[in-house]
């Protein structure tokens, strides 16, 4: 059964040239504004229990369709349907006053959503001490910084269990570690089989959150579907419009290798490398979500050429995180590793075998990259899956190959000098 359908929702916006035509359509009952199309045709359903990331540029309508998800607009045209409490965590301060106190303020959301009175008391403490708040919370909430907003906005949406919880780029205004507990809370929400729409430009979060991943292009869906597949869709497609911008004079420099060879007419450059996947193997050549320490394993990316002599240097990074980078392999620092020219068309599978994995715990994900012949820019980068470290005996985060000795010496023993 579904908790959220949407079919065939168009919004658009009155765009007013200046202020006071507002005001003289309605007076002069003509029109004097221009139809903005913000949302086209979007028919969506998310199932009890699952999860939906949406994803897009700047203005892509994100925003705007999470605000007709929870009602706080209508659509021109179409219709959205949703079963059971919806919280939501929407712009920032909404739904606070800003000269109430913290306090009074979780007693105002949570009983807008639908909470009892005495079981606000009861949630009370649990929300306070989740915001990690307790000495600003008698203070009012117009003297909050953004990431205090968040904090508390987003322990009180979580914490009066909601049946949908909606969510629009929150965990961007909490520091790290902060994030790391609201993803915790959110992955507890999915286990509960609660709903969930999640929009985030953190391609890391949507694939981590979400079962299924919403591409939304100028309005209307680009892509539905499994979130792993639209993330590295998405990705490919930012990728490919870096190199057009912070890989200005590299695309330049291609462009003219065209028109220098009469082709001015072909499409803007291409970058020269695509990568179709990065994966992590055992030695037998399988796959693995999976590791044991000290385990010999192979990073693997496989890519595809775009352009004729194209120089391509490769990459391999262990991410804990993906903010930190644990350790690197890079073939920019090693000229023995090919780096072309490769030809247009050609499939390129780069490994690097590690011959023990030295992490000890945790999980990650192996970054594969390319980089253009500066070795400065990284114009195509590629994520594996999440590789889980399988649990062991030791302590640390680090384990390394070792081999042990015992030496005895016997002479000074008793047994020893009574037979000498
Ligand atoms: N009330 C409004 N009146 C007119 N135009 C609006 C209004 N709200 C949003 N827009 C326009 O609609 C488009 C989509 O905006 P929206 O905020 O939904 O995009 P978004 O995908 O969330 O962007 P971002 O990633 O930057 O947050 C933008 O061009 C924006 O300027």
């Amino acid at each position: 059964m579904h908790s959220i359908a949407v079919e065939n929702v168009f919004k658009d916006f009155r765009i007013y040239a200046r202020p006071q035509d507002r005001l003289l359509e309605l007076l002069l009952r003509k029109p004097r504004h221009r139809d903005f199309h913000v949302l086209q045709d979007i028919s969506f359903n998310v199932l009890e229990g699952k999860s939906l990331g949406i994803i897009g540029d700047n203005g892509a309508g994100k925003s705007t369709l999470m605000k007709l998800l929870v009602g706080t607009l209508q659509p021109t045209r179409g219709s959205v349907d949703i079963r059971g409490q919806v919280a939501a965590l929407l712009e920032l301060g909404a739904g606070f006053h800003p000269e109430f106190s913290g306090r009074r303020n979780i007693y105002l959301n949570a009983s807008l959503l639908g909470v009892p009175d005495d079981d606000i008391e009861a949630l009370e403490n649990d929300i306070i001490a989740f915001s990690e708040l307790e000495d600003f919370i008698d203070q009012p909430v117009k003297t909050y910084s953004s990431g205090m907003y968040v904090r508390l906005a987003f322990s009180i949406a979580t914490m009066v269990r909601p049946d949908v919880l909606v969510i629009d780029e929150a965990l961007a205004v909490g520091d790290i570690a902060f994030q790391k507990k609201c993803v915790q809370r959110m992955n507890e929400f999915r286990k509960q089989q609660k709903s969930m729409v999640f929009c985030s430009h953190s391609m890391y979060h949507v694939q981590e959150l979400c079962d299924t991943a919403l591409w939304l292009e100028k309005g209307r869906i680009r892509e539905i579907g499994p979130s792993e597949d639209i993330v590295a869709r998405y990705e490919d497609y930012c990728n490919s419009r870096r190199v057009y911008t912070t890989g200005e004079a590299h695309a330049n420099e291609h462009a003219n290798d065209k028109v220098l060879a009469g082709d001015a007419a072909e499409a803007p450059a291409v970058k020269d490398c695509r990568i179709i996947h990065t994966v992590m193997r055992d030695v037998d050549g399988n796959e693995i979500r999976e590791v044991e320490p000290l385990q010999e394993v192979i990073l693997e990316l496989k890519a595809e050429v775009q352009n004729d002599a194209a120089h391509c240097y490769f990459g391999f990074a262990l991410m804990q995180d993906l903010e930190e980078i644990v350790s690197s392999y890079l073939a920019t620092d090693r000229p023995d590793v090919e780096n072309g020219p490769f030809k247009k068309g050609e499939i390129i599978t780069v490994q690097v075998r590690l011959s023990a994995m030295t992490l000890r715990v945790g999980k990650f994900h192996v970054l594969g990259g390319v980089a253009d012949d500066s070795g400065l820019l990284w114009y195509e980068t590629r994520l594996s899956k999440e590789i889980t470290i399988k649990p062991n005996k030791g302590l640390g985060p680090y384990v390394m190959p070792s081999t042990w000795d015992v030496v005895r010496d016997m002479s000074n023993t008793e047994d020893q000098s009574s037979s000498s």
